[in-house]
């Protein structure tokens, strides 16, 4: 049996294809490092709904959720996280840091330059290469 904490990540771009990046505070579980906007889900939630939740709470603002990108098990030296990663949309507007210590807006061929939660690397390189194939 394996546990795990199951987790939703949301790639949210703008009008340009850019991606909103947080980086964790000092306060949070991993700081300073770079990580998709999400959290956990809560007993009877879909990634979907939870997206939704935290988005709200984290940003202020409501989000349009779209296709899963990927969905990778990690393990952290104490805890064990499922993190599903799911292109998203604003609706309209802008997102404001409530909890995060800063957000990015980056195009994807420039991801690789940040300290990533290390659960999200695989969804980073899902995000480059679905664009180079694109090109
Ligand atoms: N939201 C989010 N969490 C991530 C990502 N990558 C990654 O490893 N995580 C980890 C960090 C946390 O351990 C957990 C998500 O918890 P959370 O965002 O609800 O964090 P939290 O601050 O409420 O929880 P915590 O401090 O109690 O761990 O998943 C990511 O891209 N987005």
């Amino acid at each position: 049996m394996t546990e795990y904490i199951l987790v939703a990540g949301a790639v949210i771009r703008n009008d340009q294809g850019e991606v909103l990046c947080a980086l964790r505070s000092e306060t949070m579980s991993m700081p300073r490092l770079w990580e998709f906007p999400g959290g956990k889900l809560e007993p009877n939630e879909s990634a979907e709904q939870c997206l939704v939740r935290e988005i709200l709470e984290e940003l202020g603002y409501v989000i349009q959720v779209g296709d899963l990108i990927a969905d990778v098990i990690h393990e952290y030296p104490s805890i064990r996280v499922r993190l599903v990663t799911y292109e998203s949309k604003l609706a309209s507007g802008m997102p404001v840091a409530q909890e995060h210590e800063q957000l990015l807006w980056l195009p994807v061929n420039r991801m690789r330059e940040l300290e990533w939660a290390p659960a999200d690397w695989p969804t980073v390189e899902a995000l480059i290469k679905a664009q180079s194939q694109e090109q």
